[in-house]
């Protein structure tokens, strides 16, 4: 602590020298010993301060101390009236300790200089370590260099500025008592120099701190986010440094200020002593005095007049903004009044649209409550449409289910009965005849009725035959083929909608919602009756044909019905074709004696309503054939007839035409099914007797398959394909209903099929057809259809058949056939003569034919025997 001065009321000069060069002694003591100490803190003792501080000591000499008191004593204790020898020491060793306190400031810059280049070299060289690694302490150190550097150069200004020269020193009057103010004031003035230099001490060791807490820092160095918060940390010191250092600079100056002060104080001191012997000195003075009081009146009248100045200044301004005020007051009460007339208006446009849209509401609301109205009636209607109609097609639903239901049980009552009635005439008659075999074996009469029921039977038969000849009826018999393997692997032997009810009746189940039915025909063949057995039923009309009928037999039904198996037949099975040709030789053969018989034959085949030769092998499209009408009926001009004496030859020529039909069928199974196959043998008898020619002329037909269209599902060539046999098929149907209906018109022309048997469906002529039907449940459809094509054909009654009958040389032509197939013929020996056809290949004899009836009339004009025997 700074030694504590109290001031005396009253001045004593002895207490004041002892007081001062006491407290004056310790200042400059402290000061060195500051100076000193700080110096050796900062390792700087250099050689000037050493060389000042010798100085400094050789000027504060030992042996002058005591003298200095003594002086000081004797002025105190009045020995001396004027202490200027006292004063003067006392002042020369205030003057110098000022001095050291200047060096030391000086010292000080001078440390603050080093200790700011010390840190720039550290921060150089913090900088080279940390370099690449801390970027950011690149940018800061220069920064901070540069401050430090600026620092310094505010202090080299500094020191530059420093009063230097004692001339400059002001000197005042004074007496005692102002010299002892004065020298208070310096006490006081050192007092807080002293308090300064602490601070500056405290200031340096901070800044040291600083600096090695710094070269800390940076050591650190390896992580960047603590260097750059060390270096911004260090900024922030070095800007608080800076401040605090120029907050010492301030105080420096001050201080500065204040030794010049206390210097000029001195020197006056000084100037007062030497005043009395330089009173011109104190007259010069007093007059810089004057002169400065009076510059400084001036300045202050400027700095008035300046004051003055603006103070005018700021009134103008003040009244300015009073006029800004009060025209901004005008403004707002022109925008008030102008935003209350806008509100008006506003809030008027407003009201108006206010109401426009109210009243487009109520608008809307009187349109919505129509169109609700609207609708509900247009729904109302709507609902009440649509219930009435679902009531409707509910109860109509309802009925057809009753309907249905009702028909069902109906069916199945009507069937129930039927079973029950049929069961019940069955027991009778099983009853009756067990009753009657009783009776008749308990008379022993059984097998002589047996034998006259067969015999009865029998005759049944032929008169019905006779019957349905004098009809002219198309005789139909029904064939129905067995399951084949593979419907018999799929299960079709369960349930076999087919069956065979009696020797005439076919009775197909109900199906597909169809009832069932039964159908009846002159015969029905089972699957298990042969070949021999049909054959039995159309063997009589093979005898028409030597009797000079016109025969046609021919196979109807869907593909795989069994046409083929009937007409040809599989090898060591033969069917109709060579059966009836085996017995058309037999017989020929039997009646060798009466009749010279010769047979012709001819092979062709209907294939997309063309016909073509199946005798003629090779190419087929470029020798299409076609039916022409002849004097003899129908035949197919160009189409090659051979002649035929025997089974073999037949066998032949009919593996001929197989063979010419497949050469030129891809696919001989589709093919056959797609066409129709004729085989026609021409018969002529000459009675040997009497000449008189029968002609015969026998088509076995093996009709294409008459599925229906839809369910062959064909397209393109195979639809064309289909449409053609549809079209022989259905023409066959219109012919056939058309005869049956005794039509003027019949359209055989409407086919070549039905052009080419137009004189085998009518007129003289025979007719079986023989529909196949297959027992498989797949095929029930079509089995029905065939069924009742078959009926239709049943029913068309031809009219009674005619031989074709020219009398021969030997006697009149009776040509009279009858309706069993016999006729009256007259032998005749001349040989028939040829019509058509053309010599065989072989060489074998052309056929002899009677042509035109103009010829056969000829002939009957010719011949003068006796008339032919009737069969
Ligand atoms: N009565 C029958 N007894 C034994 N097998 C038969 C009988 N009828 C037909 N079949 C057999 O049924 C199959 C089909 O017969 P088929 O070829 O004669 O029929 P389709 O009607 O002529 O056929 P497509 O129209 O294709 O010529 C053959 O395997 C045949 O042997």
């Amino acid at each position: 602590m700074p030694p504590q001065f109290k001031k005396p009321l009253e001045y004593d000069p002895s207490l004041a020298q002892q007081t001062l060069q006491k407290n004056y002694a310790n200042s400059d003591a402290a000061i060195v010993a500051k100076k000193r100490s700080l110096l050796a803190e900062l390792g700087l003792a250099d050689e000037e301060y050493e060389l000042e501080d010798e100085d400094e000591d050789e000027a504060l000499d030992e042996d002058e101390e005591p003298l200095l008191v003594n002086r000081a004593l004797n002025h105190t204790n009045g020995q001396a009236s004027r202490p200027s020898y006292g004063y003067r020491d006392l002042f020369g060793k205030e003057m110098e300790a000022r001095r050291r306190q200047i060096i030391d400031v000086k010292g000080y810059d001078q440390y603050l200089a080093d200790l700011l280049e010390r840190s720039n070299e550290q921060l150089q060289a913090l900088r080279a370590e940390q370099g690449l690694q801390c970027p950011g302490n690149v940018e800061v150190i220069p920064a901070l260099q540069h401050e430090l550097k600026a620092l310094h150069e505010e202090i080299k200004q500094l020191r530059s500025q420093q009063p230097s020269s004692p001339d400059t020193i002001d000197v005042s009057r004074g007496t005692n008592s102002d010299l002892i103010q004065q020298v208070t004031m310096l006490q006081r003035q050192l007092m807080s120099r002293d308090a300064k230099l602490r601070d500056m001490d405290a200031e340096t060791t901070r800044l040291k701190a600083l600096l090695v807490d710094s070269k800390a820092l940076s050591d650190v160095g390896t992580r960047r986010s603590d260097t750059d918060g060390t270096v911004e940390e260090l900024k922030h010191q070095l800007a608080e440094a800076k401040a605090r250092e120029t907050q010492l600079q301030h105080q420096l100056v001050k201080a500065r200020s204040d030794v010049a002060v206390a210097e000029a104080n001195a020197r006056s001191q000084k100037a007062v002593s030497a005043a009395e012997s330089n009173g011109d000195k104190v007259a010069a003075l007093q007059h810089q005095l004057l002169t400065l009081t009076v510059e400084r009146n001036k300045q202050v009248a400027d700095l008035e007049a300046e004051l003055h100045q603006k103070q005018v200044q700021i009134q103008q301004l003040h009244s300015t903004k009073s006029d800004a005020l009060a025209a901004m007051k005008e403004m707002k009460g022109k925008m008030a009044a102008l935003k209350s007339d806008t509100d008006a208006h506003m809030r008027s446009q407003l009201q108006n649209i206010q109401a426009q849209l109210d009243e487009l509401h109520a608008l809307r609301e009187a349109v919505l409550e129509e169109l609700v109205a609207f609708q509900s009636e247009i729904f109302s209607d709507k609902v009440l449409t649509q219930m009435t109609r679902m009531v409707r097609d509910r109860e109509i639903s309802r009925v057809r289910a009753a309907q249905s239901d009702l028909r069902t049980k109906l069916a199945d009552m009507e069937s129930k009965a039927r079973d029950a009635r049929e069961e019940a005439e069955t027991v009778r008659k099983e009853a009756e005849q067990a009753a009657r075999i009783l009776q008749l074996e308990t008379q022993g009469q059984i097998a002589h009725y047996r034998e006259k029921w067969r015999t009865e039977f029998e005759k049944r038969r032929k008169l019905h035959n006779q019957v349905l000849e004098l009809k002219g009826n198309i005789r139909v018999l029904c064939r129905v083929r067995p399951l084949l393997d593979k419907e018999r692997a799929a299960g079709s032997e369960g349930s076999m909608p087919v069956k065979v009810v009696s020797e005439e009746m076919l009775r197909v189940a109900a199906m597909e919602n169809k009832a069932e039915k039964d159908f009846e025909f002159d015969r029905v063949l089972a699957p298990d009756e042969g070949q021999d057995k049909l054959y039995e039923e159309v063997s009589a009309l093979i005898t028409s044909v030597l009797d000079g009928f016109n025969v046609t037999i021919m196979a109807y039904g869907q593909t795989g019905s069994g046409k083929t198996f009937t007409m040809e037949g599989p090898e060591g099975n033969p069917g109709v074709n060579l059966r009836a040709l085996a017995d058309l030789f037999k017989l020929a053969e039997e009646r060798g004696a009466q009749f010279t018989t010769t047979f012709t034959a001819s092979v062709l085949e209907i294939y997309n309503e063309q016909i073509y030769d199946l005798l003629v092998s090779g190419a087929q499209d470029g020798d299409k054939l076609d039916v022409k009408q002849g004097p003899d009926g129908m035949y197919v001009p160009g189409l090659k007839l051979e002649e035929v004496h025997n089974m073999g030859e037949v066998t032949s020529m009919i593996g001929r035409g197989k063979s010419n039909r497949s050469t030129f069928a891809t696919n001989m199974n589709e093919h056959s099914s797609r066409s129709h196959l004729v085989l026609s043998v021409y018969v002529s008898c000459v009675s040997k007797l009497n000449g008189t020619v029968l002609r015969g002329k026998l088509h076995l037909i093996d009709l294409a398959g008459s599925e229906r269209l839809s369910r062959t599902g064909a397209q393109g060539d195979r639809l064309k394909e289909a449409q053609a046999i549809n079209k022989s098929l259905s023409s066959l149907g219109d012919v056939i209903q058309a005869l049956q209906q005794r039509n003027a018109h019949i359209p055989y022309r409407n086919s070549k099929l039905t052009r080419l048997l137009e004189d085998s469906l009518g007129g003289n002529s025979k007719c079986v057809m023989i529909v196949n039907v297959s027992p498989a449940v797949e095929n029930v459809s079509e089995t029905k259809c065939s069924l009742e094509f078959a009926s239709r054909a049943r029913k068309v009654e031809l009219g009674r058949a005619r031989a074709n009958v020219t009398s021969g040389d030997f006697g009149p032509t009776m040509g009279n056939a009858t309706a069993n197939g016999s006729c009256s013929v007259t032998p005749s020996p001349a040989p028939s003569r040829p019509i058509s056809g053309r010599t065989t290949p072989a060489g074998e004899s052309s056929i002899s034919r009677v042509g035109s009836r103009e010829a056969m009339n000829s002939q009957m004009r010719r011949s003068s025997g006796p008339s032919g025997l009737g069969r």
